[in-house]
Formats: structure tokens, C-alpha cells, sequence
């Protein structure tokens, strides 16, 4: 049994419009929206000035676990993105063991029902190994939303680049294709143009040179049309360059699409001016790139040519972050400050509340076919984000909260603040405060 709590006169954001309204919490679910007398024995929380969001949900994360706890791990990750507001996650499968078999998919799952505060679901990996398993998968036996999300890459163990794989793939597989969009040869031969200048020590400027707009856009043209020919189902992670927003369309609701696709908050926040000041602590992959691209980005998001907000949190430790270019890892924490980054946009007039909901929210629960979440309404699991819009604070170390304890943003100001955070009904963070009594659940999917 969840606590009842009842939300006094806020701004609700939700399905393209912002209603002054109080809701009622209980027994894990939003019971009512609407102008509601007070309840006894319930917990009051007054709104006056503040906005509500449906929770985000997070369509790509590292969180690490099992096999990478030294950067981070499923409790502490969580709790960083309960911090911002991200009530719902989907991780990677690049953990180790790589999540190739359901029998490792399932540990996660495990792990997750003990540690996360938030709640879970996980990609299955592809790659040319456990192609034929993946194709004649059992997917009843697949836990939570993961029969919707396949995660096929570029590098190491994960390795997509082979026009075989590719192809079977995409003739055969039903479920939700997601990958990872640079084509490895290009790269392989810019960093070797580099290597033979630079040697180890490439300037990290040159990153988004080396991951070239180039790579990306033949990958994900690439995958387009294998998809089209098989009508496959496609959604490419973590788009970079404004070239490739071009081969996405909006003219069709994204319960319709056959392809879509995602942008990373640091695609939006940083570009190729920021090398400078954060070196290899932007080093990401796909590169951040130009201020040209950075804007595209912005304008297909607005547009409907990208359907999601997603992270991409992929933290390492700052020692793993602070080496010459090539043995400089790529990824750094970002899931704490996904919501401020969006709303910080919103702030200099760029993107609406209404829109920011659609991305965050909305958008990946109809994606994933997530059951009863990422909305506002009676009946659906309360799963939600209070939000203060004129509340400042910066970044520092100490409150930043992923396990590896720093962040590309350390320093930021932002000019909004998460003041509540509620999973399944449980007000789970409250300014700065947690309870953790409660853990996450797996996310469920729909039937149609
Ligand atoms: O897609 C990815 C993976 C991630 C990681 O570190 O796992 N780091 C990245 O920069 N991009």
C-alpha cells in the first residue's frame, strides 16, 4: 500500500496542454484529476506556482550493472535519475556479461527488483553470435518491455557491421530494432589519418572529425534502407548531425512509424565550441559536433522528425575520462540534469512545457508500448515529477549523485529545480530527501 497524497492547485503538464487542477494519489495510481475537496488522511502537497510532468522515462542508459559497478551501478544511477524527475529507464546491454542471452537479461531484471529505485527495463543485445538466437526467440519468455527493444551496435563484443548480420536481421526480426548509427570503417580510417599525425595524443577537437557527420549518416541511411525494404522496425539511438534529420518523417503519427529515432540531451546542450573548456569529458560516441548541427537537432525534435529525449548516461571514472584521446573513454553522467537541460531550453523560449512532456514522457511510453505510464491520467501508475521554474542552483560535487561523483556539468546553474519525485505513488525523493523503502518495478507492456 502506497501513502494517499493529494496535489493542491498545480500546473499540469500533459497531452498538449497545461490545466491548473489538484489530483489525488492512492494506492499507487493517479485516482483523480480535478478540483478536489481535501481527503482525510491523506498527505497534503501544495502546488501553487509549480508544475507537474508525467515522470520521464529514459529510452537509453548505462547504469553499469552487473560487471561495471566501479562507475556506477543500479541503485546508484537510480537515484540520480529519481533526482531529475526520470521515473523510468531502459538500459543498455553493453554491461558485462554482455546481455546476449535472456538467462543474463533476466539477472538484470533481478539485480533491478532489489536495487532500483526507479523502475526498469532492458535492451537485448544482437550480435553476429547470437543472431540466430535472437531470431528464433521465445519473446513469452522475455521480461518486461525488453521483446520491443533489441540493441545492435558498433564496437567490441556488440559489433554490427557486417551487411550480413544487418541483413538477416532486419529480414527477420519482428521486435523493435535500436542501434547505434556510425559506420566503424569510416572511423577506423579517420583515426588512423590521426593516429599516424598526433600519435595517442590526438587533440580531442578532432573527435567529431574522427566520428565524422560522414559515418553517421551512411550508417543510419544504411539502416534506413533495410528497413524500408524489409519493413522492419527501426529506431536509431542517439542522432548528431542535422544531414541525417533529413531522412526522417513527420507526416505520420508515431504510433505508425516504421522508423524513428532519438536526440541525447549533451547533443542539444554541447557542441564542437565546448571541446576547449571540457576536453574528454565531452569525448562522446556519436561526437558532439557543430553548432549547425546542434541547432538541426533542436529544429527536427520540434518538428516531430525525433521522436524522443533520451540520455545516453554513460558514466566512467574521472580517471578513466582524463587520458589521451584514444584511451580516453567515451560517455559521461548525465540522467540528474536531462529534465533542467529541457527546461532550460524552455527558459530561453526554444521548446515549450506541452513539448518537453511529448519527448520525455509521452513519446517513449508509446514507443516501448510501456503500459500505463508516461501520462497524466486516472487510472495510470503515478509516476511523476514536481517541478519549481524559478528555483536556481548549480551543479557541484556535492550534489551531484552518480557513483562516479562528477559531471560535464559541474558548475552549471540551472534556473529550475525537481522538488518531488513520486514511482508507483511513493513520494521517492522530496527535496533533496529520499525514501527508499520503496523500490522500482520492471515496466509492462501493452497488449496492442
Ligand atoms: O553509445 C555509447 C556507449 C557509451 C558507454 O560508455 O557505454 N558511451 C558512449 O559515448 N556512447
Amino acid at each position: 500500500m502506497t501513502e494517499r497524497t493529494l496535489i493542491k492547485n498545480i500546473s499540469i503538464v500533459n497531452e498538449g496542454q497545461i490545466i491548473l487542477a489538484d489530483i489525488l494519489i492512492d494506492n499507487g495510481v493517479i485516482q483523480k484529476i480535478g478540483l478536489l475537496a481535501d481527503i482525510t488522511n491523506s498527505k497534503i502537497i501544495d502546488g501553487t506556482g509549480k508544475y507537474l510532468f508525467p515522470g520521464i522515462i529514459d529510452g537509453q542508459v548505462h547504469f553499469r550493472e552487473p560487471g561495471l559497478t566501479h562507475k556506477a551501478d543500479l541503485y546508484t544511477e537510480s537515484k540520480a535519475a529519481i533526482a531529475g524527475g526520470v521515473t523510468s529507464f531502459i538500459d543498455m546491454p553493453n554491461t558485462f556479461p554482455n546481455v546476449l542471452t535472456i538467462d543474463i537479461l533476466n539477472e538484470k531484471y533481478q539485480i533491478a527488483s532489489e536495487k532500483s529505485l526507479a523502475n526498469y527495463g532492458f535492451f537485448l543485445g544482437v550480435n553476429g553470435d547470437n543472431l540466430d538466437y535472437v531470431i528464433n526467440l521465445d519473446t513469452s519468455k522475455l521480461l518486461g518491455v525488453s521483446d520491443d527493444g533489441l540493441y545492435f551496435t558498433k564496437k567490441g563484443n556488440l559489433l554490427a557491421d557486417n551487411p550480413d548480420t544487418m541483413e538477416k536481421l532486419f529480414a527477420n526480426c519482428k521486435s523493435i530494432i535500436a542501434i547505434h548509427s556510425e559506420k566503424e570503417q569510416i572511423v577506423e580510417e579517420n583515426e588512423n589519418i590521426y593516429r599516424e599525425k598526433y600519435g595517442d595524443d590526438v587533440p580531442v577537437e578532432f573527435h567529431p572529425i574522427i566520428r565524422s557527420e560522414k559515418a553517421c549518416y551512411e550508417a543510419t541511411k544504411r539502416a534506413i534502407d533495410l528497413a524500408n525494404k524489409h519493413k522492419a522496425r527501426l529506431h536509431i539511438l542517439h542522432l548528431t548531425t542535422e544531414a541525417e534529420t533529413h531522412l526522417f518523417r513527420n507526416d505520420i503519427p508515431l504510433e505508425e512509424k516504421n522508423i524513428t529515432t532519438e536526440v541525447s540531451v549533451h547533443h542539444l546542450w554541447f557542441s564542437d565550441t565546448d571541446y576547449k573548456r571540457l576536453g574528454t569529458l565531452i569525448k562522446w560516441n556519436p561526437a558532439i559536433k557543430t553548432e549547425k548541427d546542434k541547432k538541426g537537432l533542436l529544429k527536427a525534435l520540434l518538428d516531430d522528425r525525433i521522436d524522443l529525449v533520451t540520455t545516453d548516461h554513460a558514466p566512467h571514472t574521472l580517471e578513466e575520462k582524463q587520458k589521451p584521446y584514444f584511451q580516453a573513454m567515451s560517455g559521461a553522467p548525465i540522467v540528474q540534469h536531462s529534465l533542467n537541460i529541457m527546461l532550460e531550453f524552455y527558459k530561453q523560449g526554444l521548446i515549450s512545457l506541452e513539448k518537453i512532456a511529448q519527448k520525455m514522457c509521452h513519446n517513449p511510453a508509446t514507443l516501448y508500448r510501456i503500459e500505463k505510464r508516461g501520462f497524466i491520467r486516472e487510472g495510470y501508475f503515478a509516476d511523476l515529477a514536481i517541478v519549481d521554474l524559478n528555483s536556481s542552483w548549480t551543479v557541484s560535487k556535492e550534489n551531484i549523485l552518480s557513483k562516479c561523483g562528477w559531471s560535464p556539468l559541474d558548475g552549471t546553474t540551472f534556473q529550475t529545480k525537481v522538488t518531488h519525485t513520486f514511482v508507483n505513488g511513493n513520494l521517492v525523493y522530496d527535496n533533496g530527501r529520499f525514501n527508499e523503502t520503496k523500490k522500482g518495478v520492471a515496466l509492462t507492456k501493452k497488449n496492442n
